[in-house]
């Protein structure tokens, strides 16, 4: 049963070690969410909730760190990813396991090495999968995605310290993407992004997923670009999930007090779009110079290009 999602958790309880003078924080009780293969499903919560500790478990982050270092951990239920059970993965199953997961942490953006081109650091997971991945080839696939997640055209050549922080955290998309993970997890894929290109990286992770037969699971707070990309979406509130569905099945008839609130807020989103369109034809604008804001002009941007597969090539062995 579990073997046909691509993850499964059943009744998972997740558990933060008693550490120091802290005691032991449970911060998912009994979740049951499935993702199948193919399938984009959103996963909403307040502040707190156990997002991201989901999101830290399921991806084998938590598994990377060893010992009582205050790593979550799966102490109830099962939580299997692509058929790997989590609750006490082995170290030397990681590899593999993180060779079909890709994670986009919360604070991805934060953490790009700070002396690295944005072309390298995209392309770089392909080189520590396979150090003789083809230059050209690693800088075409960078640079596609880097245009597909909407970032201006002379971003390949910038180090992290020259983007804005909601362009470094679609860098860090760029990253989760590049070796085509069976599932992507993204945690707060558009923290930091610009209102008028946030929708646009949801769906290019739910588009260029699903277009692969490929599933995410995203966390994110934008409710409205969840509507537009995902399958299902999962409400998470004190590390309970209170709702799971469509986004109608959900927020058209929320049971649960916290699942109203998001729906009321959902709502009166819609309705202040619905009675402002022009306001959003002025944001298309806006997105359109985003994307051309850099003194870069068209013909730099050309040899920008051609410089992609150069600067990978060039530090390719530092990229290793
Ligand atoms: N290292 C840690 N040790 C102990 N408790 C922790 C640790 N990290 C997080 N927690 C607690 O676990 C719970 C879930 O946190 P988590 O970060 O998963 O929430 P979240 O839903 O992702 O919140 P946010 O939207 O703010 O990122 C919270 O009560 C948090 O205080």
């Amino acid at each position: 049963m579990a073997d046909r999602h691509i993850l499964h958790a059943s009744d998972v309880t997740i558990e933060y070690p008693a550490h120091s003078v802290s005691a032991a924080h449970t911060a998912v009780r009994g979740v049951t969410l499935t993702v199948a293969p193919g399938e984009i499903v959103g996963l909403v919560g307040s502040s707190g909730s156990g997002k991201s500790t989901l999101a830290q478990v399921a991806s084998g982050q938590a598994a990377v760190r060893t010992g009582n270092d205050g790593s979550p951990r799966v102490v109830g239920g099962s939580l299997e990813v692509l058929g790997y059970e989590m609750r006490g993965l082995k170290r030397r199953k990681l590899a593999e396991f993180t060779l079909g997961v890709g994670y986009v942490a919360q604070d991805a953006g934060s953490r790009l090495t700070s002396n690295m081109t944005v072309a390298e650091l995209v392309a770089e997971p392909l080189f520590l999968r396979d150090k003789r991945f083809d230059r050209n080839e690693a800088g075409l696939r960078a640079a596609t995605l880097v245009d597909a997640l909407l970032l201006p055209v002379g971003t390949m050549l910038k180090q992290p310290h020259e983007l804005s922080s909601g362009q470094r955290q679609r860098v860090a998309v760029a990253r989760g993407l590049i070796l085509d993970p069976v599932l992507l997890i993204a945690d707060e894929p558009t923290a930091g992004v610009d209102v008028s290109v946030r929708g646009a990286v949801i769906d290019v992770i739910a588009g260029l997923q699903r277009s692969r037969g490929a599933s995410a699971l995203i966390v994110s707070h934008d409710l409205e670009s969840l509507r537009r990309a995902v399958d299902r979406v999962a409400v998470i509130h004190e590390g309970v999930v209170v709702g799971l569905g469509t986004m109608d099945e959900v927020f058209d008839d929320p049971r649960h007090p916290y699942v109203a609130s998001l729906a009321a807020e959902l709502h009166d989103h819609e309705e202040l779009h619905a009675d402002d369109h022009e306001v959003e034809d002025d944001e298309d604008d806006e997105f359109e110079d985003d994307r051309f804001e850099d003194d870069y002009d068209i013909e730099d941007a050309a040899a920008g290009e051609n410089g992609i597969a150069g600067g990978v090539a060039g530090d390719g062995d530092d990229a290793r």
